[in-house]
This record gives structure tokens, sequence and C-alpha cells, in this order.
């Protein structure tokens, strides 16, 4: 596989953006977004959990990635939803890129209507575009990938997210990418596990950026969490906010799999 798969998504990100806005005229989206449901919160979703003293667990929803290939093969958003929720889950992230991931916005709009959580529009952002689509499509929370923007990028794409009153997931790899993430405002700082130029996952990288994250941000630990164990070293360095998808999705039952993780 390529050495630098995510130049090889934003590029065809560019030509997905460049698509949609000629598909869809500003003022159809403008009465999208004005029919869409009222956001969820994202972040007092993990509040609530941490308040109860419990993990948050971000669950995603995703058929397939560039690193595993197919992931699920029955694969049926609605469903796994609603077993995400009763398995405890505090929020759900659900792949909307197709090209890469095999997502769809239509499998975010039927994940998000079969449950009450908070729902995180998992794709590639480039563009305020985007976020609107987000917006129109029923997400809570956006995600933004440092390794794939500028600092002022971040910040204008943020700013349109905070001001449809969605919430914003900013994703690290690394102590430069760290630096320009904690100048947005959002708590949510992510840890990706997974390195997205060579697929190399380690767990060390979550630990080794902790202590950079000052208290009043929400450190989620992103990718590679694949058994118990790896939940039990989290929390014992009071990591408590998880984002887990391929061991869940392996599971005949996703959301029974999520609370055996975190019993
Ligand atoms: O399936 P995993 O290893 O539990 O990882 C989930 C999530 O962290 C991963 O899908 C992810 C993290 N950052 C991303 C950015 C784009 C696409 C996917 C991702």
């Amino acid at each position: 596989m390529s050495s630098d798969i995510l130049k090889k998504i934003l590029a065809v990100k560019v030509e997905e953006v460049a698509a949609s806005k000629l598909a869809t005229s500003v003022e159809e989206m403008a009465a999208n977004i004005a029919a869409a449901p009222a956001p969820r919160d994202f972040v007092a979703a993990i509040r609530a959990k941490h308040q109860a003293k419990q993990s948050a667990v971000i669950a995603e929803i995703k058929k397939a990635s560039p690193s595993k290939g197919l992931i699920r093969e029955d694969f049926q958003p609605a469903e796994i939803a609603a077993q995400y929720e009763k398995g405890g889950a505090a929020c759900l992230s659900v792949l909307t890129d197709k090209q890469f991931f095999q997502g769809d916005e239509a499998y975010l709009k039927a994940a998000r209507a079969a449950c009450q959580l908070p729902v995180l529009r998992k794709d590639f952002m480039i563009d305020t575009w985007q976020v609107d689509e987000a917006r129109a499509m029923g997400a809570d929370c956006i995600l933004l990938i440092a390794a794939a923007l500028s600092l002022e990028e971040m910040q204008t794409l943020e700013t349109r997210a905070f001001e449809f009153g969605l919430s914003v997931l900013v994703e690290v790899h690394n102590g430069d990418e760290l630096t320009e993430a904690l100048k947005l405002k959002t708590p949510l700082i992510g840890i990706n596990n997974r390195d997205l130029r060579s697929f190399n996952v380690t767990l060390d990288t979550t630990l080794g950026l902790l202590d950079r994250i000052p208290s009043d941000r929400i450190v989620v630990t992103e990718s590679g969490i694949l058994k118990p164990e790896d939940v039990t070293l989290m929390r014992s360095n009071q990591v408590h906010t998880f984002l887990v998808g391929e061991a869940f999705m392996r599971q005949p039952d996703p959301g029974l799999a999520l609370s055996e993780f975190f019993a």
C-alpha cells in the first residue's frame, strides 16, 4: 500500500468537493441545513460519561478501510447504532468517505435516526462546504485532521462548525500537530495511534503526547484499541475517552463487544 495514503485521499477530496458544489446550489444547501434536525451535544455526551465515572466511547461504524480492506460484510448501520447505544456508547462515529472507506452519508443518517447519540461525521475535511454538508446530513461533530490542514484552515473550519452548533474533534499524530491543535478552541483532542502515512499503529503515540495536553482538554485515544488490556492501559494513564472501530466491527454484535471491553 502507498506510503502516503493521506495525500491520495486529499487529492480525491478536492475533486469530490468541486463536484458537490456543482451538484448542489448554495440556496439548496441552505434549505437542507434549515431542514436538518437540531444538533445533539457531542462534548456534553462525553462529559456525562465522565461525570458518571465511566469511560466515554465514541463507537465507530466502518465497513472497510485502506489499511484493513473489508472489515464487516453484514453492514447495517441502523442496527449497529442501536446496538452501540444499548452497549453504552457515548457517541457514534460514522465514515462517510466512499472511495477509501466504503462509507456513505446515508449510513450516517440511518445510524443517527436509530438512536439518541450524537454522531461524528468521519471524513477528510478540507473545505467549509463539507461542514455545511455535515450539518445538512445531521452530523453533530466534524473531524479535523491536523496532518492534512494548516492552522488557518483548521480555524476556518472550526469557526464554521461552531456557527452551526457542531462540535469539533481535532486529530493529531505527533508533537508538531499537537502544538497547532492546541491553538483551536475545541476541547476535543484526538490522538491517532495510527500513522496515516505508514499505517503503523502503536498506543505509545497517545502515551507520548499525553503530558503536553492541558487538563481542560479531553484526550481521545483513537485507533488500535483491540483488546480490554488496551483499555486498562489507557485508563491507568488517565485517558477515559476512546474512539474504537475495528475491534467492535469484527464482532457479530458490536454493542455487546463494547460493553464487554468497557465493563
Ligand atoms: O478501527 P480502529 O483501529 O479502532 O480505529 C478507529 C478510528 O480511530 C479510525 O477509523 C480513524 C482515526 N482517524 C481517522 C481518520 C480518517 C479515517 C479513519 C480514522
